[in-house]
Parts: C-alpha cells; sequence; structure tokens
C-alpha cells in the first residue's frame, strides 16, 4: 500500500487541432484508498491513468508512489510501467490466448523476475481470491467472460502491487456477471486494502466501489468528493448532470417569486415565460436566474385538481409517455416545453399507472430536493456550503 501524490499532470497529444487530454491534474490518494475516476468519453480519465502505469510520457508534473518518484518531468525522470510496483486491470481482459491461466497469472511476476516457488505460491494466492484455483491450467478461450474478467484481477492483483490500475474492467460482462464481480472487487478491496485506482463512466459502479469520486472534465477535476457527498451536493452543474440529476428548469426571478423560463427546442421559442413558482426558493436574493437540478425520483406528480403541499413547487406538465416499470410508472412531461423525467412509485399512488399521452397533470417537487445553479454552473450559496472543487 502507497500513498500516491499526483502534482500538475499535463498531457497533450499532437494533432489539428491538439488535445489537452489531462490538465495541471493533482491529485492525492491515501494508502488503501480506492478512488474513481468518473466522467464521460473523452475527459482524460485513461490517459490519467497511463501517466500513472507509465504508458504515457507526460508533459509537465510529477508522481510519486509512496516515497518513489516515477515520473518528474523537470528531473527527467519517467520509470517504465516494470519498474514501477503497479497492477493493471483493463477494460479487454487482455489474458494471453496461448497461455494457461497459470502462465497468465503468473505474467506479471516473470516480468519483476519473483523467484519460481515464491511466483507458484502467489500465483495459487491471487487465483483463490477470486475463485480461480480450479480454472489454472485451462486456456483463456475455455473461460466464461466473467471467469476471464476474474483472471485479469488476479493477475492485476498477483505480485501485490503498491498501487492497482483499472480501466473499465466491468464494461464488457453482461448485466448479472458485473453485479458479481464488481462485489467481488469491494470485497477483495475490503480485505486486502490495496490502493486503487478504478475508470468508469458508469455512475452506479463509482457510488458502489470510491472511497472517493474524482468526477473529471476535460483533463482536470471538477469535484473530488465521497460518494455520498458526490450524489448529494454535487458542486456544480456539470457534475449533477453526470451523477443522475438530469432534470433541468430554468427560473427566472419574477416579483416575489419566480417563473420557469421555457427551454431551447421546445414548443414555443426559447425564453418565453412558463408556469409562475409562488414564493421564494433556497437561492440568495443575489441571483436573477438559476437552474434547478432534480433527480427523476423526486419529481412528483399528481393530478391536476390536487394541490401540493406547502413546501413544494407545483407546476402545470402535459404527459408526453408513460412507460410500466414493475413499481413504478416512468413518466415523461414537459413544462414549458422543456422535457423532465419523473419516476412516480405506483405503491400507495396506483393513480400513475393510468397515465396517457397527452395528459395534464401538475409536476412538483420540495423546494430543497433541488439543487440550484448559478447561470457559471456553480451551486448557489444558500444551501450547505459547496463540496471542495478541484483537488
Ligand atoms: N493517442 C492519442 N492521440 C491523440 N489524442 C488522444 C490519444 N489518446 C487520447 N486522446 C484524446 O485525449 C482525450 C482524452 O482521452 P481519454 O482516452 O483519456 O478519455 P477517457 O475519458 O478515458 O474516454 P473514454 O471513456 O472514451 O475511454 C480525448 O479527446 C482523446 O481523443
Amino acid at each position: 500500500m502507497s500513498h500516491v501524490r499526483i502534482e500538475g499532470l499535463t498531457k497533450r497529444f499532437a494533432g489539428k487541432p491538439p488535445t489537452v487530454a489531462v490538465d495541471d491534474l493533482s491529485l492525492e490518494i491515501e494508502p488503501g484508498e480506492f478512488i474513481v475516476l468518473l466522467g464521460p468519453s473523452g475527459c482524460g480519465k485513461t490517459t490519467t491513468l497511463r501517466c500513472l502505469a507509465g504508458l504515457e510520457t507526460p508533459d509537465e508534473g510529477r508522481i510519486s508512489l509512496g516515497d518513489q518518484t516515477v515520473l518528474d518531468v523537470r528531473g527527467k525522470v519517467n520509470l517504465p510501467p516494470n519498474k514501477r510496483r503497479i497492477g493493471m486491470v483493463f477494460q479487454s481482459y487482455a489474458l494471453w490466448p496461448h497461455m494457461t491461466v497459470r502462465r497468465n497469472i503468473g505474467y506479471p511476476l516473470r516480468t519483476r523476475r519473483v523467484a519460481r516457488e515464491q511466483a507458484r505460491e502467489r500465483i495459487e494466492e491471487a487465483a483463490g481470491l477470486v475463485d480461480c484455483a480450479a480454472l489454472l491450467d485451462r486456456y483463456p478461450a475455455q473461460l466464461s467472460g466473467g471467469q476471464q474478467q476474474r483472471v485479469a484481477l488476479a493477475r492485476g492483483l498477483a505480485a501485490r502491487p503498491d498501487l492497482v490500475l483499472f480501466d473499465e474492467p466491468l464494461s464488457n460482462l453482461d448485466a448479472r456477471l458485473r453485479d458479481q464481480v464488481r462485489a467481488q472487487l469491494h470485497e477483495l478491496h475490503a480485505r486486502l486494502g490495496f490502493t486503487a485506482v478504478f475508470v468508469t463512466h458508469d455512475q452506479s459502479e463509482a457510488l458502489a466501489l470510491g472511497d472517493r469520486l474524482a468526477i473529471m472534465r476535460a483533463g482536470r477535476i471538477e469535484q473530488l468528493d465521497t460518494p455520498e457527498r458526490v450524489f448529494e451536493e454535487p458542486a456544480t452543474e456539470y457534475v449533477a448532470g453526470f451523477i443522475g440529476m438530469s432534470n433541468r428548469l430554468s427560473l427566472r426571478r419574477a416579483g416575489e417569486g419566480w417563473t420557469v423560463v421555457g427551454e431551447p427546442g421546445a414548443d414555443g421559442p426559447a425564453g418565453v415565460p412558463g408556469p409562475a413558482v409562488a414564493g421564494e426558493l433556497p437561492v440568495p436574493r443575489s441571483h436573477g436566474e438559476v437552474s434547478a437540478r432534480l433527480r427523476p425520483d423526486d419529481l412528483l406528480l399528481c393530478p391536476v385538481e390536487e394541490k401540493p403541499p406547502g413546501h413544494g413547487v407545483g407546476l402545470a406538465a402535459e404527459v408526453v409517455d408513460a412507460q410500466f416499470g414493475g413499481r413504478h410508472m416512468d413518466v415523461v412531461v414537459t413544462i414549458a416545453g422543456g422535457r423532465l423525467h419523473a419516476r412516480a412509485p405506483l405503491t400507495g399512488t396506483p393513480w400513475a399507472r393510468g397515465l396517457s399521452r397527452g395528459q395534464r397533470v401538475t409536476a412538483w417537487f420540495p423546494k430543497d430536493t433541488a439543487i440550484y445553479y448559478d447561470a457559471d454552473g456553480v451551486r448557489t450559496a444558500a444551501h450547505a456550503p459547496a463540496a471542495p472543487v478541484g483537488a
């Protein structure tokens, strides 16, 4: 287990136009911590991981693992992958097809010149950890996808590295296997306590596995915090959108209350005032325009003749689509032309089962379940202090 320190890491790729894949990124990882790099395609997750592994030549920055400096661009240090005590587990299992499971798991031990007898013990130990001890003499083609990924996991752990890097290791598995291998990985981390950096664009994976999440945007870390804080208190609108607050309402002050402002591409022209919101929202007076972000679970529906409770914001809405989801209905509504998603529970409110296209309903939400962002996408200050932005 090692303390990992990344300072001012920058990686540019030549091209037209050139890309800054990682942009002055700094991050400190505690020994035994499981860090998840989360973000959309192209935000620089894999490049950051490859720089840690020694598979890229960064343009600037320093990286240390424990007391070893593995990268120092100014000092002209860039240790090759086999000189860093790092294990890697990738999306494509990347097992050698002509090698047995035993030889595959033993590969990083051979590159580190671990003595034969010790290597045999380590291979068996790693295979045992992921329930693959019975598969050691098979070839990858004789394994299921889940087994192959478990072997890849064993290979990543076999050399007892200081740091294990994971690049979307579960994304090639079907949903059931993904859940299984994810649970196994979570348990393994709790048992072995290795330090990990795990790349994904899947928020549920990130929430389940991470001690802390680093939400990346354009080569930088936009928010670094515990899964609970990122989920409950996204610091910027970008993070909110990425972590499931897919509903967005633009709001403008009007007298003592607010008005919903029409969205571009909606039925009417953008910016046209929509339904009024009576009374104040938890937003400082200095903000005249904000956007409210809400999860589908937090957008509630009721018949037009019912009034939402006093602490709620009720808005006239029209149903566009309603799909049965077992215990709930997934409902798309329009409000001021903008589309929003509601997940209406059926237990207690069977009324939602009969919703159909064109029906008028009231969509509502308690004022404090929404999070409000200013024009720059930064959380407004009326809430608890925003989580730290950046590393
Ligand atoms: N070898 C390369 N040459 C040129 N540009 C590259 C290269 N590798 C990555 N990039 C660019 O760098 C940026 C970051 O890429 P990176 O693969 O790190 O993103 P990512 O967040 O891991 O995306 P994904 O989730 O799709 O894997 C992207 O704009 C990508 O096009």
